[in-house]
């Protein structure tokens, strides 16, 4: 029979892509999202419950006629600096809100669980590679909002039996193979859209956040990795919880770093466009390095990232915001494009 998964957050940047890949797995994706900041038509065809994963009664009415096998949560906000000025909206939703849906799911016998958490719950590493026994001092709420969760799903796990798998991204990037899905957050606040976004005439230039930090060219460095191969992170994680597995935790990245201005150069070279940029001071809460070790993934779980090369990420991306751009130039009035002409 064929399991069926429910996707919270599947109307999102990386929620859309792991609802592709349930599918081309052979799973039966259902997707709930209160699209407060994801889109209708992400959700290609699959059933979509819209509502929020804090409401209790409705997530109870979905589970009950949606019967999934496991849940994988990607609901959540995920702006850091939105976190520091509203910390009550990210606890509400980013912990509160999956208690909810923990809660929902133990009631109705439903014990698998894979969970979004992040590289912000180390906070300011102290040595990079980080590995999973790296001290957790998340230095931002979103960062504490997913740390709070992640032990929460401890006492979970050795008090009712829940396991769930956290998987840690660290800067996810790059957009569908296929070109079908991608990033839109709005409003964007990472680094490779907004790039883009000037590439393709919808920004003037990028501004980098600081160059005077302790890095080879003085900008923050990143491990960035693709949308699809922390699908495949998920897939993997997935089918060992299904197989009886127990809870465990894992840092998914290439364990290669970036700079800014690597990135902007690599995207340069992909576009063909000079992306002015302009030096801003630095951003509050953001720390020089951070580069993942992904050993235990790669031990355990099997993982092999697809699409490690920072030029396949930004170029995936590239497809994703041209095929964007020329959506929004088609739905432009006609006033507006001879306005610009
Ligand atoms: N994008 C990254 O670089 C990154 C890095 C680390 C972790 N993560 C985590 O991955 C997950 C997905 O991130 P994303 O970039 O796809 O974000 P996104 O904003 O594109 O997607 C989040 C989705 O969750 C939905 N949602 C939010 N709150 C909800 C609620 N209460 N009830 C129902 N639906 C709700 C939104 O409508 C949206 O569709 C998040 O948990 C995020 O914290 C993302
Ligand atoms: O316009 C911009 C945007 C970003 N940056 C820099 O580019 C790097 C990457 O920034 P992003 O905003 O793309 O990503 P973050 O590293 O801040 O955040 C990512 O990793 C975090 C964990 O640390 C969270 O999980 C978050 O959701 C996820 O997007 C940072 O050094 C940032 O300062 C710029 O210079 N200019």
């Amino acid at each position: 029979m064929t399991d069926t998964i429910l996707v919270t957050g599947g109307a999102g940047y990386i929620g859309s892509q792991m609802v592709k890949a349930l599918r081309q797995a052979g799973y039966r994706p259902v997707v709930l999202d209160d699209l407060s900041s994801g889109h209708r038509n992400a959700v290609r065809g699959e059933e979509l419950h819209v509502g929020d994963v804090g409401d209790a009664a409705f997530v109870d009415r979905v589970l009950a006629e949606v019967q999934p096998a496991a849940v994988m949560h990607f609901a959540s906000f995920i702006q850091v600096g939105e976190s520091v000025a509203d910390p009550g909206k990210y606890f509400r939703n980013n912990v509160t809100a999956t208690q909810t849906l923990l809660d929902a799911m133990r009631a109705r016998g439903i014990l698998r669980f894979i969970f979004s958490s992040t590289a912000a719950i180390f906070g300011d590493p102290q040595y990079v590679p980080i590995d999973e026994a790296h001290p957790k001092s998340p230095i931002n709420p979103y960062g504490r909002s997913k740390w709070f969760v992640e032990q929460l799903l401890e006492d979970y796990d050795h008090a009712y039996g829940l396991k769930s798998v956290c998987l840690r991204y660290f800067n996810a990037a790059g957009a569908d193979p296929d070109n079908e899905i991608g990033e839109r957050h709005d409003p964007e606040t990472h680094l490779v859209p907004l790039i883009l976004q000037v590439a393709s005439g919808r920004r003037p230039h990028i501004g980098v956040y600081g160059d005077d930090y302790p890095t080879a060219d003085g900008t923050c460095v990143r491990d960035y990795v693709h949308v699809a191969d922390l699908c495949d992170a998920h897939l993997l994680a997935l089918r060992q919880l299904l197989g009886g597995a127990g809870s465990a935790r894992y840092n998914l990245g290439n364990g290669n770093g970036f700079s800014v201005r690597e990135v902007i150069d690599t995207a340069r070279r992909i576009t063909g466009h000079p992306i002015p940029v302009v030096m801003e001071p630095r951003r509050a809460g953001d720390p020089p390095s951070l580069v993942a070790d992904a050993a235990a993934a790669r031990a355990a779980l099997g993982w092999t990232p697809r699409y490690a090369d920072l030029h396949t990420i930004i170029g995936h991306a590239w497809a994703c915001e041209q095929r964007i751009a020329a959506e929004l130039d088609h739905a432009r009035p006609a006033s507006d494009t001879n306005r610009s002409s």
